[in-house]
C-alpha cells in the first residue's frame, strides 16, 4: 500500500555519505512510499569510515523548522534520531507538545558503528526523562537499552526484563533491537499486554550502516500508512532484512543498506 501523499517527517542529523541519519530516513520513506520531510537537528561530517566531526544547530532554528512543517504539513507520523544536546532535547519536547502528534518513533541514537558519541553525556538524563515518555515506541539496540537502563543484556530474557524496565518509562511500546547480539536476529516488541518476537536469519555484511535508521524510519512510514504496530513492525523488519541481505561496496569502510534493490534491473 503505497500513497505518496502521506506526509511523514524525520527529526535528525545530517549524514553526509548518504547512508545513516536524515539521509537514509528519507531514502526509506520514499522507497515504502510515504512524503518524507525532515528537521536537521546536526550536521555530520561523517563517511563510510567513520564521523569526523560534528556541529549541532540551535534550539531555535530546529523549533522554527518543527513549527514550519506542523503548520503546513501535519506528518501522520514521525521519527526522531540523533539529538546530541540537553537543549535540543528539551526545544524538540516543548515544540512537540504544541503539536501533540500520535506517532513518535523515538530511535534513541547514542554512537555510531565507528564508535564516535552522537549523544553527549549530558544529554542521557534529558532523553530518559523528557524525550523516552512522549514517544510511540522506541527502538533501542543492545548497547542503549543497557546504558538507558544501567543493565546488561546477554540473551532474550535479558531483552524482555530490560524493555519492561524502559516501558516504566512512559512510551507506549518499546523494540528492543537484536543486532548486536549473535545468532539470528531478533527483535521483541514490549509492551503493557504484549510481547512479540520478530526473528529473522543473521547475513553476514560488511555494509550495514544506517540499519537502526533505516528501521526506525520503515516503521514511521509503516504506521502514517495506517498499519498497526504489530504489522509495522513485521513488515520494516522485513524491509531491513532486504535492505542489508542487498547491501553494498561503496566508499572505502562500512558501506550502506540498499533501499532500492528492486529498481536495479531498470538502471542502465
Ligand atoms: N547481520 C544482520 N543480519 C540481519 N539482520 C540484522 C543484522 N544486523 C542487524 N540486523 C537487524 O537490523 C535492525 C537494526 O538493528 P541493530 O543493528 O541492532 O541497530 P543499530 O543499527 O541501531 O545498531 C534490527 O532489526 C536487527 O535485528
Ligand atoms: C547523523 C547520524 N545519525 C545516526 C547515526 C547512527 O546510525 P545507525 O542507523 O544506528 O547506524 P550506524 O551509522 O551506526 O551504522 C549516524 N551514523 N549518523
Amino acid at each position: 500500500m503505497r500513497n505518496y501523499k502521506v506526509p511523514t517527517l524525520t527529526i535528525a542529523g545530517s549524514d553526509s555519505s548518504g547512508g545513516a541519519g536524515i539521509q537514509a530516513d528519507l531514502k526509506t520513506f520514499s522507497a515504502i512510499g510515504t512524503y518524507g520531510m525532515s528537521v536537521i537537528t546536526a550536521i555530520t561530517a561523517q563517511n563510510t569510515q567513520g564521523v569526523l566531526d560534528v556541529e549541532d544547530l540551535s534550539g531555535k532554528i530546529i523549533r522554527k523548522q518543527i513549527e514550519a512543517v506542523f503548520n503546513d504539513i501535519y506528518p501522520k507520523a514521525l521519527k526522531i534520531g540523533m539529538v546530541s544536546n540537553p537543549e535540543i532535547i528539551l526545544e524538540i519536547v516543548s515544540t512537540l507538545k504544541k503539536y501533540n502528534p500520535k506517532f513518535i518513533v523515538l530511535d534513541p541514537v547514542m554512537i555510531s558503528k565507528s564508535g564516535y558519541c552522537l549523544l553527549k553525556k549530558e544529554a542521557k538524563d534529558s532523553l530518559i526523562k523528557h524525550l523516552i515518555p512522549i514517544a510511540y515506541v522506541v527502538t533501542p539496540n543492545i548497547p542503549e537499552a543497557e546504558e538507558i537502563s544501567g543493565q546488561k543484556i546477554n540473551n532474550l530474557e535479558d531483552m524482555k526484563n530490560v524493555g519492561e524496565k524502559i516501558l516504566n518509562l512512559g512510551p507506549k511500546y518499546v523494540l528492543m533491537k537484536g543486532g548486536h547480539l549473535e545468532g539470528d536476529a531478533i527483535d521483541v516488541l514490549i509492551g503493557k499486554d504484549t510481547f512479540e518476537i520478530y526473528k529473522e536469519n543473521r547475513f553476514n555484511r560488511k555494509n550495514t550502516h544506517g540499519t537502526g535508521c533505516t528501521l526506525s524510519s520503515a516503521i514511521t512510514s509503516h504506521l502514517a500508512l495506517g498499519y498497526d504496530i504489530f504489522e509495522s513492525v513485521k513488515l520494516s523488519k522485513k524491509y531491513i532484512t532486504e535492505a542489508i541481505t542487498h547491501s553494498f561496496d561503496i566508499g572505502k569502510g562500512v558501506g550502506p543498506v540498499n533501499h532500492f534493490y528492486e529498481f536495479e534491473d531498470r538502471i542502465e
